[in-house]
C-alpha cells in the first residue's frame, strides 16, 4: 500500500495536512537509513479495512472542504457582481439626477453608506408606519372605548328593562288575579241582585195583594194625603212624617193658648194609607195608584176624588202639566194622563187573552150645584138641562157628550177643551182658583172572545172645588162669591154626611145622597160597589195650619168610613 495519498482535483491541500504528510514521510525514510532493512509490519485484514475507512473518510472530508470553499467563492463572486452591478446602477441614477458625484471612499464604505441610507429610509418608512398604526391603535381603542362605553350602557338599560318588564308582569299577574276575582265578586253580586230583585218584585206583589185584601176588608175607601211643596209664599207650618218607611204618618204642630191664656204647641198625629211629602214626584204618586187602574179593566166601578182647601195642589196632582205640544208623558203629566197611557197598555196587552176594550169619555162640571157638560159646545150647555139617572151599577148623565176615545194621547185634547169651559174665578188665596167640581168619567167595556165574559166599569176623576172655609177666603165680602162658597161647602159637607152615614150604615140607614149633585153624581162610586180613593191635598204653609187640620180631619173620618167590598161588574154576552 503506497505511503503518498492521491488528492482529488481541485481541493486545496491544508499545511497541516502536507505536514502530517512530510513527517509520515521522513520518519520512515529516517528509519530506512538508520535500520537494515525492515520487515514490513504485517496488519492484519481488520486492520487494513480500519485503514481503508479512514482514508476514505478523509478523502470524503476534504471533498466537503472543497466544495464549502468552491462556494463560498462563488457567493464572493456573486456578491461583487451585484455591488458593481447597483454601483453602475446608482451611477447612471446620479447622473439622471444630476446629484454631485459621490465621495467615493472605496467599495465597502458606498456600500456601507447606500445600506445606511436605505436603513434610514427603512427606518423613516417604518417610523411613519409605526405612528400612523399607533393612531390607527389609539382610534380604534378610542372607539373601542366608546363602544364598551355604549355596550356597557346598553347592557344595564337592558338589565333595568328587563327588571321593569319582570316587575310589570307581576304586576300584571297581580291585576289578573284581581280582576278574576272581582268578575267572580261582580258575578256574584250580579246573582245576588237579581235574586234580591225577584224577591223584592215577588214582596212588592205580595204588598199590593196583601193591601188590596185589606182595601177590600176595609170597605175599599182608601185615603192618601199629599203635601205640596213650598213656593216661597209664606212661613211654612211644622210638619214631619214620623215613619219614613211605611209613609202612612202625619203630625203636624200648631200653637195654642192653654187654659191660663199661655202658649202652648199641640201636636196633631194623623194616620192614613200613604202619606206623600212636598218632595214626592207625580210618578210617585200614580205608583200608588196604579193598581186602581188594573182593578178598572177588571170590571170594578172606581173614583178618586181629590180634596183639599184652594192652591192646595188638587188640579196638579190629577191633571198635572198636560204637554198639549207632543201628548207625551212627561214629569209633570199628572193622574188622568198617566192612567189613560196605562189602562191602553194593560188593555194592548190583555189582547193576547182574548179581551177588546172600548173607551168613552165625559167631562162634567159641578157649578153652583149645577151639572154642566166640559165637552158640550158653548151654545147647547148654557140650554140642556141634564138628569142624573142610576141604574144598579151605572150612573148616566142626560144630553152629554160621550167621546170615544181610540188613543191616551186623545185625553189630552179633552182636559184641555174642558179646562177653557171651567169656571175659574180670582180669589184672594188662588186667583186661578176652580170653583167648581169637575168630574172626568171613563167608561171602560171589555168583551173577550174566548170566555165571552163583558166587564164593564167606570173610572170617575173628580177635582173638587176648593175646600177652604168663607172667613179666610175672602168670599164674604162679595156675594157671587160667597154663593159660590156656600154652595161648595154644601155639597162637601154633604160629603161628609154620606160618609159617614156609610160608615154606620148597617144597611137600614137612609143615606143623604140627594142632599147635593155632587153626592148624587158620586151614588154608585161611593155606595159600596166600588173602589174609592180620596186624595188629600195639603198647603204647607203655617197660615193654612187650620185649614190643613180641617181637611186632616174630614179626611180621618172618611178613612174610619166602612162602605162595604167592592165587586166586578162582570157579565156574559151569552146571557
Ligand atoms: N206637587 C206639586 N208640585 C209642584 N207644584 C205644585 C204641586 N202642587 C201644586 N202645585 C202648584 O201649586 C199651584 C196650585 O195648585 P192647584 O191649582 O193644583 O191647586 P188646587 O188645589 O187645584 O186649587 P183650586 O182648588 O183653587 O183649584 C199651581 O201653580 C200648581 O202648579
Amino acid at each position: 500500500m503506497p505511503a503518498e495519498r492521491t488528492v482529488p482535483v481541485g481541493m486545496r491541500v491544508r499545511p497541516s495536512a502536507r505536514r502530517t504528510t512530510v513527517a509520515m514521510d521522513s520518519q520512515p525514510r529516517a528509519v530506512r537509513r538508520t535500520n537494515p532493512k525492515p520487515t514490513k509490519p504485517r496488519m492484519n485484514d481488520a486492520q487494513r479495512h480500519a485503514m481503508q475507512d479512514l482514508f476514505s473518510l478523509e478523502a470524503r472530508r476534504r471533498q466537503e472542504l472543497g466544495e464549502q470553499d468552491r462556494l463560498a467563492h462563488e457567493i464572493r463572486t456573486q456578491k461583487s457582481l451585484d455591488i458593481d452591478q447597483s454601483i453602475r446602477a446608482e451611477r447612471l441614477k446620479s447622473q439622471e439626477n444630476r446629484a454631485p458625484e459621490p465621495s467615493w471612499r472605496g467599495y465597502n464604505d458606498y456600500e456601507v453608506e447606500v445600506f445606511r441610507a436605505e436603513q434610514e429610509q427603512i427606518q423613516r418608512v417604518l417610523r411613519a408606519e409605526i405612528v400612523q398604526q399607533r393612531e390607527q391603535i389609539r382610534l380604534l381603542r378610542s372607539a373601542a372605548d366608546e363602544h364598551n362605553l355604549a355596550h356597557e350602557t346598553m347592557v344595564q338599560a337592558n338589565r333595568t328593562l328587563t327588571a321593569q318588564i319582570a316587575s310589570l308582569q307581576e304586576q300584571l299577574a297581580t291585576y289578573d288575579a284581581k280582576t278574576h276575582t272581582l268578575h267572580a265578586e261582580v258575578q256574584a253580586t250580579r246573582t245576588r241582585n237579581a235574586q234580591l230583585e225577584t224577591q223584592l218584585s215577588e214582596a212588592e206583589s205580595l204588598r199590593r195583594k196583601l193591601h188590596n185584601q185589606v182595601q177590600e176588608l176595609r170597605g175599599n175607601v182608601r185615603v192618601y194625603v199629599r203635601v205640596r211643596p213650598a213656593r216661597n209664599d209664606g212661613e211654612l207650618a211644622s210638619i214631619t212624617y214620623p215613619d219614613p218607611m211605611l209613609h202612612s204618618q202625619i203630625e203636624l204642630l200648631s200653637q195654642a193658648e192653654n187654659a191660663m191664656g199661655q202658649p202652648t204647641v199641640r201636636q196633631h198625629a194623623f194616620g192614613f194609607d200613604h202619606v206623600f211629602p212636598p218632595q214626592a214626584t207625580q210618578e210617585d204618586v200614580f205608583a200608588e195608584v196604579s193598581d186602581l187602574m188594573q182593578s178598572v179593566l177588571d170590571g170594578y166601578n172606581t173614583t178618586i176624588f181629590a180634596y183639599g182647601q184652594t192652591g192646595s195642589g188638587k188640579t196638579h196632582t190629577l191633571e198635572g202639566g198636560a204637554n198639549t205640544v207632543s201628548h207625551k208623558i212627561d214629569t209633570s203629566a199628572g193622574l188622568i194622563p198617566r192612567a189613560m197611557h196605562m189602562l191602553w197598555d194593560v188593555a194592548h196587552r190583555l189582547k193576547t187573552q182574548g179581551w177588546t176594550y172600548e173607551f168613552h169619555a165625559q167631562m162634567l162640571q159641578i157649578y153652583l150645584d149645577q151639572v154642566s157638560d166640559l165637552l158640550a159646545s158653548s151654545d147647547s150647555s148654557s140650554r140642556e138641562k141634564h138628569e142624573i139617572r142610576h141604574t144598579e151599577n151605572h150612573t148616566n148623565v142626560t144630553n152629554t157628550v160621550v167621546v170615544p176615545l181610540s188613543s191616551a194621547e186623545e185625553v189630552f185634547e179633552l182636559l184641555e177643551r174642558a179646562k177653557k169651559r171651567r169656571q175659574v174665578a180670582a180669589t184672594l188665596m188662588n186667583d186661578r182658583s176652580s170653583r167648581s167640581h169637575s168630574v172626568f168619567i171613563l167608561r171602560v167595556r171589555g168583551t173577550n172572545s174566548v170566555t165571552n165574559e163583558v166587564c164593564d166599569a167606570t173610572l170617575n176623576l173628580v177635582d173638587l172645588a176648593g175646600s177652604e172655609r168663607l172667613a179666610t177666603s175672602g168670599s164674604a165680602s162679595d156675594p157671587s162669591r160667597l154663593k159660590e162658597a156656600q154652595s161648595i161647602n154644601k155639597s162637601l159637607s154633604s160629603l161628609g154626611d154620606v160618609i159617614g152615614a156609610l160608615s154606620s150604615n148597617h144597611g137600614t140607614r137612609h143615606i143623604p145622597y140627594r142632599n147635593s149633585t155632587l153626592t148624587w153624581l158620586l151614588k154608585n162610586s161611593l155606595g159600596g160597589n166600588s173602589k174609592t180613593l180620596m186624595l188629600l191635598a195639603l198647603s204647607p204653609l203655617k197660615a193654612h195650619m187650620n185649614e190643613s187640620l180641617c181637611s186632616l180631619r174630614f179626611a180621618s173620618k172618611v178613612h174610619a168610613t166602612h162602605i162595604g167590598s167592592a165587586r166586578a161588574i162582570k157579565s156574559s154576552t151569552e146571557a
